[in-house]
């Protein structure tokens, strides 16, 4: 469960968060959206103690976000960034198994390998790729390898940040498919950024709307299509027209 009560956090001028009241129940799986700039990358960073709020609560589990040992706090989660995030210089299987080989979560090299294996074989991936480079893969294919780095410590907490990003209507569905069988699979909790409205669809138990600093709008998935309000409406539409300005 992941809890965030009135979280503010301004930049110079520039107030981001001005209130930001939001909960994810364990297992359940939260959409975030909103226009670009919003604060949806700033309201991840903040639950993960990477940019510290001016103010309110950020609760895991009931505890405080901010308090206590930090390594065992984000041994917890698993993220998949924006654009895969692979390191060029070491193989598919060394970046898989990444937070496996140093650190809280270190296992013998051994046992490292074979879990990358697994979790590659997972995401649809053969032990052939382990040993290649990431740019030697396609764009979805080091998708697929972010994701099988995001579930090799078997992550409570995954976070995913514009996964369909960059990727053709089809791979991206593929991936949609995929994040939602294997955050349903492993019962985790998941928090996902989007812009990208077919994967708030596939992904979602519930959606959150940030606008203004604010959530505007957070329910169930199924209630997209018949909500009123009029901010989520021409979000979802992509009308230009409404209360949110096209101009920015
Ligand atoms: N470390 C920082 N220092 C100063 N300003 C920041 C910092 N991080 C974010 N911001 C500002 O906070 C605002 C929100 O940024 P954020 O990246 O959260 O937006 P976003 O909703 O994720 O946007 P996008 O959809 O374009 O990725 C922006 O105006 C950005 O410039």
């Amino acid at each position: 469960m992941i809890e965030m009560k009135n979280v503010h956090k301004t930049f110079g001028t520039n107030a981001v968060l001005r209130g930001i009241d939001l909960s994810v129940a364990k297992g359940s799986s939260l959409v975030i959206i909103g226009g670009s700039g919003t604060g949806k990358s700033v309201t991840i960073k903040c639950i993960l103690g990477l940019i510290e709020p001016d103010s309110g609560q950020i609760l895991v589990d009931g505890k405080d976000a901010s308090i206590g040992d930090r390594d065992a706090f984000l041994a917890r989660f698993g993220m998949l960034f924006q654009g895969a995030a692979l390191f060029d210089s070491l193989p598919v299987w060394q970046n898989v198994a990444f937070r496996l080989l140093r650190g809280s979560l270190k296992r013998p090299r051994a046992e490292a390998r074979e879990i990358a294996i697994e979790k590659l074989r997972r995401v649809g991936l053969t032990p052939d790729v382990a040993d290649r480079l990431p740019a030697e893969l396609s764009g979805g294919m080091q998708k697929r390898v972010g994701l099988a780095r995001a579930i090799a410590a078997d992550p409570e907490i995954i976070f995913f940040d514009e996964p369909t990003a960059g990727l053709d209507p089809i791979m991206a569905g593929v991936i949609n498919d995929l994040i939602r069988e294997i955050v349903v699979e492993m019962g985790a909790t998941a928090m996902t950024i989007t812009h990208d409205m077919n994967s708030v669809r596939a992904i979602a138990d519930n959606v959150a709307m940030l606008h203004d600093g604010v959530i505007k709008w957070n329910g169930p998935v199924t209630d997209l299509d018949t909500t009123e309000d009029p901010y989520l409406h021409q979000f979802i539409t992509g009308s230009a027209t409404g209360p949110i300005a096209a101009i920015r």
